[in-house]
């Protein structure tokens, strides 16, 4: 069943799957989008927190918000290149959640590992979730059932072309971890030493918690700098998949604007919180 535009006066909180596939085909646009500028060439802005900034993560930021308005124009959108001209108080309590470039240090160095990142939040909780990675022709889309599926940039998805995944922890083998290539620091090393025969992978951008969600690794932890549009698209697809996104108390962790703006806290993403036990035993 291929999908059209559907009618924006669907209440897309009853049918997150149906969502979850309307906005994989949104990152689909926008993942076409940053591909054509991946080929052609880039500047790249320093922002003034120090992050990269393209042309592709402006392009797709347009793809996604446009599409947004047509699909649902009643549910407020943060995103990652307009969060400064949001008033948090204005969003309310369902609110979509961008990261159009998700890992641009990744997209500037040419390694195919950065994501096009939607989410669905609903009272602080992420509820649908699509990363698209378009260097890989990958997508991960969870509502209240995760998925994968092979997409082409640009291409469109029915519901034929998902399959879905759930998570594969097996307490009895060495924990296998995700950690973020561009962005080390001390105490998600010192995490990661705590597990004995723990084999660690990095990757960029949001494509560690589809990692944990499709059973490929048990652990992502991030003790280093996030911002809830790195996150909340993953955090979904993960809890959709049998996951578990754990705060710095151990709770799920919210999406909320706190302290801090919208930067998280620590945390860390397991494939089953069973598995946690084991740098408690092994620590
Ligand atoms: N000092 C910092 N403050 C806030 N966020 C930071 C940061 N350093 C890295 N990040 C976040 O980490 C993301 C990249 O994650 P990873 O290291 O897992 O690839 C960046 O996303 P962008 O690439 O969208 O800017 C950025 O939001
Ligand atoms: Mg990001």
């Amino acid at each position: 069943m291929a999908t059209g535009t559907p009618p924006s006066s669907i209440d897309w909180t009853q049918d997150r799957d149906g969502l979850a596939l309307a906005l994989a085909n949104l990152a689909s646009q926008a993942g076409q989008a940053v591909m054509a500028i991946y080929a052609d060439g880039f500047d790249v802005i320093d922002k003034t927190d120090g992050s990269p900034l393209t042309r592709a993560d402006l392009a797709a930021d347009e793809v996604v918000a446009k599409g947004l308005r047509t699909l649902a124009p009643s549910i407020p959108v943060l995103s990652e290149e307009s969060a400064e001209t949001v008033d948090p108080s204005d969003l309310g309590d369902v609110f979509f959640v961008v990261d159009p470039l998700d890992g641009t240090k990744e997209f500037v160095q040419k390694n195919g590992e950065f994501s096009v990142n939607i989410a669905l939040v609903e009272n602080g909780v992420p509820t649908v979730g699509v990363v698209y990675a378009p260097a890989h022709n990958k997508m991960w889309l969870a509502g209240d059932v995760a998925f994968a599926a092979k997409v082409h940039p640009g291409e469109t998805l029915s519901s034929e072309d998902i399959r879905e995944i759930t998570t594969c922890p097996d307490p009895d083998q060495p924990i296998r971890a995700v950690a973020s290539r561009s962005h080390k620091d001390a105490k998600t090393q010192a995490f990661l030493g705590k597990m004995s025969g723990c084999n660690t992978t990095t990757i960029g951008s949001a494509l560690k918690f589809c990692l944990v969600a499709e059973g490929q690794a048990d652990v992502y932890p991030r003790f280093g700098p996030t911002m809830v549009w790195d996150t909340a698209a993953g955090i979904a697809v993960l809890h959709a998949a049998g996951g578990v996104v754990l705060d710095e108390n151990n709770a799920p962790m919210r999406v909320h604007f706190g302290k801090d703006g919208w930067r998280n806290g620590a945390f860390t993403a397991w494939g089953c919180e069973k598995l946690k036990n084991k740098t408690d035993t092994n620590g």
